[in-house]
């Protein structure tokens, strides 16, 4: 071992003395130099190594990105959450949304001896599902290695949180991965309920998404036979691609629109979200309040009147959508939201008529298949609500529901007002049909007087 020795005259340590540092036999005007030679070959390869690479994979994979704002980003996420694979990855992001918010087996803790139910006690057994975090994960289908990166965009800030996935495979074609999305899409198809998102005004490209709602059958909107399957046909013809060629070769916009009018509470957004849910679209919403509220307070996501009729009419508006407007005046809608070209059908939706009273309660007291699955919170309420639905044989049921609807005066009350108060008497249909008349009287009366609370 040889020693490397100097004279310590640091201004701020002037000891005076000489220190020994050992050298281990090297030569210590070579460290520095050696030191540069290694870094630059480091720096050498490893930029080799990376261009190596990326030649390889631009080469020999192909790749297809989805973004968020794309159908399938969720539905990729959901399906991989599902993946054993995802099980077994060291980076994971724990997520709820895609089990359909319930708990997979009885929990009776939830319940007090009184049988109070504990929401939080609840919603603490729903299961996780997991499903890859930020980064590269492999994972195999068909035999054959896909990654899947999942990434933040450079451009979203702090709040808007805009990511997307890059699906690779090691194949110069683009089928594999094509394969896959089909299979994924199937499998969604496949699954018992389907969501409809819904999007709000905001975010850096104009929409945020809200929530992701469980779709409502078209066949619980109790409405007009003949104007339900109208437009259900209407919209079922305008959304098929032979209808969107029809268009195009005839240079007129591929758009529609409906108008629904009518007073509160007799099934507008009910039935806009069911046919959103029926045809597989994404509801994007914007209230004219909202717009209003927007316009006044001036802010960047503003939509004012002129703002709104770009959206839906002007050069950026999409092609082949559904434009559907509620209101419960029509009369007072600008003249230029409602012309020709904007709306299409006008569909009236009123007051209860005797047909719409007779399936509410025939709905109300059928048992649904749901009812019976297992689950915490069924097991423990629905027993008490499957026993009032059991009692009732198909006729019993009929002839209750006749009863009832007697009783009630047509075009006078809304749905929602026969659907409230048949909430309050779900697990009793005779003592709804007993007490109807009594609560009858006193909701006209009440409605008389322009309140709008009553006592039942
Ligand atoms: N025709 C109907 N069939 C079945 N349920 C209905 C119907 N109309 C209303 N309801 C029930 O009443 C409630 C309110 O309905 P909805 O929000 O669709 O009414 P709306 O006409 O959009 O009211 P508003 O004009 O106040 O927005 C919902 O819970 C819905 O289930």
């Amino acid at each position: 071992m040889s020693w490397l020795s100097y004279r310590c005259d640091r201004p701020w340590l002037r000891c005076g003395l000489t220190h020994h540092i050992p050298s281990f036999g090297i030569d210590v005007g070579l460290l520095v130099p050696g030191y540069l030679v290694i870094y630059g070959l480091f720096q050498f390869f490893s930029t080799i190594h990376r261009f190596g690479n990326s030649y390889f994979v631009w080469f020999f994979s192909s790749e297809i990105m989805i973004e968020e704002k794309e159908y399938l980003f969720d539905q990729v996420l959901a399906w991989i959450a599902k993946q054993p694979n995802t099980k077994v990855s060291r980076s994971l992001k724990a997520v709820t949304r895609y089990n359909g918010g319930e708990p997979e087996e009885e929990n009776n803790d939830c319940v007090n001896e009184n049988g109070t139910f504990n929401y939080e006690k609840w919603a603490s057994s729903i299961p996780l599902s997991y499903e890859p975090n930020f980064g590269t994960n492999e994972f195999r289908y068909k035999d054959r290695y896909v990654s899947l990166t999942r990434q933040k965009l450079e451009k979203a800030d702090r709040y808007e949180f805009k990511e997307f996935l890059m699906i690779r495979c090691n194949d110069r074609s683009t089928e594999p991965i094509k394969d896959l999305l089909a299979h994924i899409k199937n499998w969604m198809l496949s699954k018992e309920t389907n969501f409809t998102s819904v999007y709000r005004p905001g975010g850096a490209d104009g929409w945020t998404r809200e929530c992701c709602r469980a779709s409502r059958p078209i066949d619980t909107v109790a409405l007009d036979d003949a104007q339900k399957a109208n437009i259900v046909e209407d919209m079922n013809e305008y959304l098929h691609p032979d209808t969107a060629r029809w268009y195009t070769a005839r240079g007129i916009p591929h758009r529609r629109g409906y108008l629904f009018h009518g007073p509160p509470g007799t099934g507008k957004t009910s039935l806009s979200f069911s046919l959103a849910g029926n045809f597989g679209l994404k509801a994007y919403v914007i209230s004219l309040s909202e717009a209003d509220i927007n316009k006044k307070s001036k802010s960047n996501s503003a939509i004012s009147l002129a703002g709104l009729l770009y959206l839906i009419d002007g050069a950026a508006s999409t092609e082949g959508r559904v434009l559907i407007m509620s209101t419960n005046y029509p009369e007072m809608l600008d003249a230029a939201l409602v012309c020709p070209g904007h709306i299409d059908m006008q569909i009236h939706f009123a007051l209860a008529t005797r047909g719409q009273i007779r399936d509410i309660f025939k709905r109300m007291y059928t048992a649904q298949e749901s009812d019976t699955k297992a689950g915490a919170i069924r097991s423990i309420f629905t027993k008490k609500l499957k026993a009032a639905c059991d009692d009732l044989d198909p006729e019993k049921l009929s002839e209750l529901a006749a009863e009832f609807t007697e009783q009630m005066p047509e075009d006078t009350l809304s749905p929602a007002e026969i659907q409230g108060y048949l909430l309050i008497k779900k697990r009793d249909p005779i003592a709804a049909v007993k007490e109807a008349g009594t609560w009858r009287d006193a909701t006209i009366a009440v409605k008389k007087k322009g309140k709008v609370f009553t006592t039942v």
